[in-house]
């Protein structure tokens, strides 16, 4: 008997303030751009906070002006990374001594110039007592869209190096997620914080058959691929969306701006 395929649920609980989250596992990866927004409550509810090299100089830099009636240099003690890892070309030495007094873990790996600084914290993540083969924690990494298309491609990238794992790409705008062939996919959906939009995008390899429910342009057994047909500015219908199919797919859907005290807020 050929066995039934298991079922990969996908949430974004992780944008929803502390009380309304139930299950939060996930480490944070802060990458080199403007930090989204909703940082500080990514931030507050991880369980590893990892910078990737000058993602260190964003938190140092930027923290402090979502809380602009605060002393800055209370709010970088609070906010300290748990790990900086990286080839150490773009963190700032003042950055770099500041969470060195904090008690930071530095990891130096400027010897590898064949991985991305994202890729070196992913393993960091990977190998931690923290990831339990029991009980594994999910990836979040902030600042991986927008900006140069070389690193954006490397990000992407990442997904598929580690399918078994679940990262998510985010910027202030959007989120992406890889939706490995090896399961069927049902993608819960706040509406009041993602969409209307959406996008499966068969990056890796073009897809002979794909087959969606909950969209308003559903695929049937429908073949993608770059060149022919990418589902891009679909919409999603309602809160619960079913994805199954022979390739590898990206996932994507952007992030509400609005209503930003109510949702995004920490908590
Ligand atoms: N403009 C960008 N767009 C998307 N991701 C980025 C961008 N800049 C940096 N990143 C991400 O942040 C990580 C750390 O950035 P950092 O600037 O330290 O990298 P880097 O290795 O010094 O880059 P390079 O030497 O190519 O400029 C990168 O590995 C990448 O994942
Ligand atoms: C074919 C090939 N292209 C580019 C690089 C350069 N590179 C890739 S990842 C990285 C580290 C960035 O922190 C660097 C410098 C390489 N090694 N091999």
């Amino acid at each position: 008997m050929i066995p039934a395929m298991e079922v990969m649920s996908h949430s974004s609980s992780f944008l929803l303030p502390a009380d309304e989250a139930s299950a939060k596992r996930y480490a944070l990866i802060v990458l080199n751009q403007n930090l989204p927004r909703f940082t500080p409550l990514l931030w507050e509810h991880a369980k590893l906070r990892l910078c990737a090299d000058g993602g260190a100089n964003r938190i140092y830099d930027e923290l402090p002006l979502f809380f602009p009636r605060e002393d800055a240099l209370l709010i970088r003690n609070r906010y300290k990374p748990d790990v900086i890892k990286g080839d150490m070309d773009s963190i700032r030495p003042d950055v770099l001594h500041f969470y060195l007094s904090l008690g930071t873990k530095v990891i130096d790996e400027s010897h590898d110039q064949d991985t991305t600084d994202l890729d070196k914290c992913i393993l960091f993540i990977r190998d931690s007592p923290l990831n339990q083969e029991s009980s594994k924690l999910q990836i979040l990494a902030t600042g991986a869209l927008g900006g140069r298309f070389d690193h954006e491609a490397g990000n992407l990238n990442v997904l598929y190096r580690y399918p078994d794992t679940k990262i998510t790409l985010l910027s202030d705008d959007c989120l992406i997620q890889l939706l490995p062939k090896i399961h069927r996919h049902e993608i819960h959906i706040q509406p009041s914080l993602l969409g209307p939009h959406c996008g499966l995008i068969p990056i890796g390899a073009p897809s002979a058959k794909t087959t969606t429910t909950g969209l308003q342009w559903d695929l049937t057994d429908t073949e993608m691929r770059f060149g022919g047909l990418v589902s891009t500015s679909n919409l999603v219908k309602g809160e619960k969306i079913t994805v199954e199919s022979d390739s590898d797919l990206l996932w994507t859907i952007p992030i509400k701006k609005q209503d930003p005290n109510k949702t995004l807020r920490s908590g």
